[in-house]
C-alpha cells in the first residue's frame, strides 16, 4: 500500500517519525489543509498518538502524604525526574517540594519551568522558587476566577505597598493595561538582595479552550520576547493546572523561534518532547490545532491585521 503520510517524512525511519515529524515550512499550508481535512480527522489521530507519552514516569515525591495537599489538582503531578526542587528548609519532609516541572524551549533544555496556579497555602512557596531559580519573568495564563471558579490564587499585591510572601518581599513597581494581556514589573527582595520579575497576565483565554482570535496569542508571545530575550534564567509558566495553556504558550514560543532558523517546524516533536518533561503538555486537540493555526497566521503575515 502506497504511504500516505500528509508530509513529507517520507525519509524517517519509523523509530524518528513516533518523537519527531518535521514539516517543511513552505509546505505547512499544505499539511494543515490535509491534517484538517474530514473535520480535522488527521490532527485528531496525530493528537491520540501523544496521549501515553511519558505517563509511565513516577512521581513518589507529588504522591507523599505531606505533599498531597500542595496539588491544585490530584491528576496533574510533577514527574519525579523533572520537577523542581526547592532548598529544603532543616529536616522538614516535603520542604523541597512544588508542583513544577523544568520544561525544555527553543533556548535550553530547562528554559522554562511550568507550575499550576499557586494555591494560597503554596505561594510561598511559588516565590522560593521564582527566586530559587533565579527567574526572571512569570507567564500567567489564567485569570484568578472563572465562571466563579478559583483559578489561581492573587499570589502578588493588589496595590503598591510591598507584600512579605514568607520572607521574600514583592511590590508592583509599575503596570500597563492591554485588551488581552498586563505586563508588570515587581521588585522582589530576600534579605539584602533585590531583583526585578517581570509579570505578564494573559486575561483572555478560557480554560480547556484557545484564545480569540487565535493570533492574540502570537501578539502575547512577541509583546512577551520584545522585553525578554533568551538568557540562561529560566521563566516561570503557569495557568491553573500548569498544563494546557502553558504547554501551547511555550509550544507557540517554540515554534516562531524555530522558524528564524530553521526550513523545517515539528510541533508534534515539541509537544512530544514537553510530555516526557510534564503530563498533558497542550491538553486538548483544540489547543493542538490552534497551535498550527498561529503559525499559519505568522507564515502568512495576518498576526497584525484584523482578519479573523
Ligand atoms: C482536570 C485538571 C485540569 C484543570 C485545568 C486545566 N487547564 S490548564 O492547564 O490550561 O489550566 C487542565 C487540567
Amino acid at each position: 500500500t502506497t504511504d500516505i503520510r500528509p508530509n513529507d517524512n517520507m525519509s524517517l525511519p519509523d523509530s524518528v517519525i513516533e518523537t519527531n515529524r518535521p514539516i517543511r515550512i513552505e509546505n505547512f499550508s499544505n499539511h494543515y489543509r490535509v491534517m484538517s481535512a474530514d473535520s480535522d480527522f488527521r490532527f485528531s489521530e496525530e493528537f491520540e498518538e501523544l496521549k501515553h507519552v511519558g505517563r509511565e514516569q513516577p512521581c513518589t515525591a507529588a504522591d507523599l502524604p505531606c505533599n498531597r495537599p500542595k496539588n491544585r489538582f490530584t491528576n496533574i503531578l510533577p514527574y519525579d525526574h523533572s520537577r523542581f526542587k526547592l532548598q529544603p528548609v532543616d529536616d522538614e519532609e516535603g520542604s523541597d517540594y512544588i508542583n513544577a516541572n523544568y520544561v525544555p524551549g527553543h533556548n535550553s533544555p530547562r528554559e522554562f519551568i511550568v507550575t499550576q496556579g499557586p494555591l494560597h497555602s503554596t505561594r510561598d512557596d511559588f516565590w522560593r522558587m521564582c527566586w530559587e531559580s533565579n527567574s526572571r519573568a512569570i507567564i500567567m495564563l489564567t485569570r484568578c476566577v472563572e465562571k466563579g471558579r478559583e483559578k489561581c490564587d492573587h499570589y502578588w499585591p493588589y496595590d503598591t505597598m510591598p507584600v512579605y510572601y514568607g520572607d521574600i518581599s514583592v511590590q508592583i513597581l509599575n503596570e500597563t493595561r492591554y485588551p488581552d494581556w498586563n505586563i508588570s514589573e515587581f521588585m522582589v527582595c530576600r534579605g539584602d538582595t533585590q531583583r526585578v520579575i517581570r509579570h505578564f497576565h494573559f486575561t483572555t483565554w478560557p480554560d480547556f479552550g484557545v484564545p480569540n482570535p487565535p493570533h492574540t496569542l502570537v501578539r502575547f508571545v512577541r509583546a512577551f520576547r520584545e522585553k525578554v530575550a533568551p538568557d540562561q534564567r529560566p521563566i516561570v509558566v503557569h495557568c491553573s493546572a500548569g498544563v494546557g495553556r502553558s504547554g501551547t504558550f511555550i509550544c507557540l514560543d517554540r515554534i516562531i523561534q524555530q522558524i528564524s532558523v530553521s526550513d523545517y517546524v515539528d510541533i508534534f516533536g515539541i509537544v512530544y518532547a514537553m510530555r516526557k518533561e510534564r503530563v498533558w503538555m497542550v491538553q486538548t486537540e483544540q489547543q493542538y490545532i490552534c497551535i498550527h493555526q498561529c503559525l499559519l497566521t505568522v507564515l502568512e503575515g495576518k498576526e497584525l491585521t484584523g482578519a479573523p
